[in-house]
């Protein structure tokens, strides 16, 4: 019986669906039923972790200090995650995540930049914390540039390093290809966090466990970015069927689905044309509902905006540029606004 420990992502993954607005209230109510569940690992923040409520990446309705806090209170069994990616969130971010009972910091650069987490990972392990390197857009680098990159993570400290399938853009073969390397490369444990854009979400966690991922992402009901992530009832369900153990009660999770998640739900999670979109041309899964909203305001397909930022290889942080590729496409073609 081998062991994967899973991490819960939809109050921070699925903070991007929920357009940053998350209550006290609901996060108390998912965190404890999560906890009940027997969930490992629970990740609380803004979308775009710590520090990202701003104009450019939505604002939280709820300061997302008090949303982690009361995520902590709630949790007795459950280790409280936050998600940081330096630039955004600050090294007083991670502290003040620290200050109120944040256990584990997940560390977030594009696949080239781990070099930009040095100090973030570095300050964590000083503050006790457990400590995770998280590779965005696994998708946009060759395999010996990741490996290159997580063995940098992996210099500063990082207890486990993840292949992140931002776009969900990412085949079963490249997921295996990327896993294997790293379990080679490194000593660390190795993790992967899946985006099911193209319906490949749960095809690519298995094939990365198969390759010796250890820690796996999901979240409850598809409730993370795009057609969100590797659904977490579906895994826990599906690994119990493999004698895979997580610990978690999925007859619980499954509940926590239906009863809690769905009636919250601003839409349902599903493939769309534009999350089928963005996996195929690699785009974050974040930007879906930016791209939809720039749409609308240029009077375009959306799908022709996310084409042009996978095009340009539009990457997070670069929020700015969804306005301006779609005003660039509507002047192209002429369209009047
Ligand atoms: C904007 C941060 C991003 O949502 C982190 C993440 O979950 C991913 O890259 O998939
Ligand atoms: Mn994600």
């Amino acid at each position: 019986m081998s062991k994967i420990k899973i991490t819960e992502v939809a109050l921070r993954d699925g903070s991007h669906a929920m357009s940053h607005q998350y209550t006290v209230e609901q996060v108390k109510t998912i965190t404890k039923a999560l906890n009940d569940a027997s969930v490992p690992y629970i990740e609380v923040s803004h979308g775009d972790g710590l520090g990202g409520s701003s104009i450019q990446y939505g604002l939280s309705g709820t300061d997302e200090l008090k949303l982690i806090e009361a995520a902590v209170e709630a949790a007795d069994f459950s280790k409280i995650a936050v998600l940081l990616i330096p630039g955004i969130g600050t090294i007083e971010d991670l502290k003040n995540a620290h200050r109120i009972g944040a256990d584990m910091v997940r560390v977030a650069t594009h696949v080239t930049e781990a070099d930009v987490s040095k100090q973030h990972l570095e300050t964590a392990k000083e503050l006790g914390m457990e400590t995770v390197g998280f590779l965005m857009m696994s998708h946009m680098a060759p395999v010996d540039k990741l490996i290159e990159q997580a063995k940098l993570m992996e210099s500063y400290g990082a207890d486990t390093v993840y292949v992140v399938d931002s776009a969900g853009a990412l085949l079963p073969d490249q997921v295996a290809e990327r896993i294997k390397a790293l379990r080679q490369a490194l000593t660390v444990d190795i993790g992967f966090h899946a985006h099911n854009n193209l319906s490949l979400a749960m095809g690519n966690t298995l094939a990365a466990i198969k390759q010796g991922a250890t820690r796996i992402d999901g979240s409850v009901r598809c409730l993370g970015a795009g057609a969100g992530n590797t659904q977490t009832e579906v895994l826990a369900a599906v690994l119990e069927k493999m004698g895979i153990e997580t610990g978690i009660d999925f007859y619980k999770m499954m509940d926590i689905a239906e009863n809690i998640i769905a009636p919250i739900l601003p839409g349902t999670q599903e493939i769309t044309k534009d999350s089928l979109t963005m996996g195929y041309a690699g785009v974050y899964s974040s930007f879906r509902l930016h791209a939809e909203r720039a749409a609308k305001r240029y009077n375009l397909d959306s799908r022709d905006i996310l084409i042009e930022l996978g095009k340009q290889k539009i990457v997070g942080g670069q929020e700015d540029m969804i306005i301006d590729v779609a005003a660039e496409l509507a002047k192209k073609n002429k369209i009047t606004v």
